[in-house]
């Protein structure tokens, strides 16, 4: 690949000035997502959604599959899940604290979007996964961003319950490695586990993050193809 070297630093030194630039050039203001931070603030979420890139990296991909059903494990004060609404996706999230449905809820209404476009599951995804399952639903595309130790075993429900051809992506993939100890071939991981699961296709996608008042930080999420 053609490099040019008009600065002698190194591209992680320039990390948060890329990432507001592309802010900057690339998003739309977007009164509904400003305010769901604002109130999710107010209601004292911690600040762990996604970033405004990687909403619109997430509605770009819902789009890409042409997808009209998402199901989201982890919906915390709903600014993802408004991201796939706007998107024109119907979706399903889970949550299990009540506080955090509450503000979503209020979030996602006071976004435009009623419980024929969006519904929001109360309870541990574990539980409610093979719920789903049984009743026969099927999505378009499944978002996964719950409790870092169960990312194999959402990924493992989210591939039943995804149609051929749908996508699954597994958000903090990179830190969840780092965070249980399983950076190690030799260990048992999402990404060994999914590297031999013959009903998707996958690759890792690494990132960089910048967070206010900490250093450079990077990360990685997985996405699949279910195989059809
Ligand atoms: C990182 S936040 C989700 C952020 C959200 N997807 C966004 O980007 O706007 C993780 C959420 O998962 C929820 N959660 C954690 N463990 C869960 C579980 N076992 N079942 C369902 N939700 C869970 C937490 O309460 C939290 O609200």
């Amino acid at each position: 690949m053609a490099q040019n070297t008009s600065s002698s630093r190194p591209a992680a030194d320039h990390t948060a000035s890329i990432i507001s630039l592309a802010q900057r050039s690339l998003l739309t203001p977007n009164d509904a997502l400003q305010n769901a931070l604002a109130s999710s603030n107010k209601h004292g979420l911690r600040p762990v959604q996604v970033t405004p890139l990687q909403g619109q990296l997430l509605a770009i991909q819902a789009q890409l599959i042409g997808a009209k059903s998402v199901l989201e494990i982890g919906v915390l004060g709903g600014y993802s899940t408004i991201w796939f609404a706007q998107a024109g996706a119907h979706v399903t999230g889970i949550e299990i604290d009540p506080k955090h449905r509450d503000v979503a809820l209020a979030n996602i209404n006071a976004a435009g979007f009623d419980d024929s476009k969006v519904e929001i599951i109360l309870g541990a995804a574990l539980e409610v996964l093979p719920k789903l399952a049984a009743e026969g639903r099927v999505f378009d595309f499944v978002f996964i961003d719950a409790s870092w130790d169960e990312q194999w075993e959402y990924f493992d429900w989210a591939v039943k319950l995804t149609r051929p051809k749908g996508a699954i992506y597994v958000d903090n993939v990179v830190r969840a490695l780092v965070y249980n100890g399983t950076v190690d071939e030799t260990k048992e991981s999402i990404v060994t586990k999914v590297g031999k699961d013959e009903r998707v296709r996958a690759t890792l996608v690494p990132t960089a993050f910048k967070q206010q008042g900490a250093e450079d930080e990077v990360d990685g999420y997985l996405l699949a193809i279910v195989k059809g």
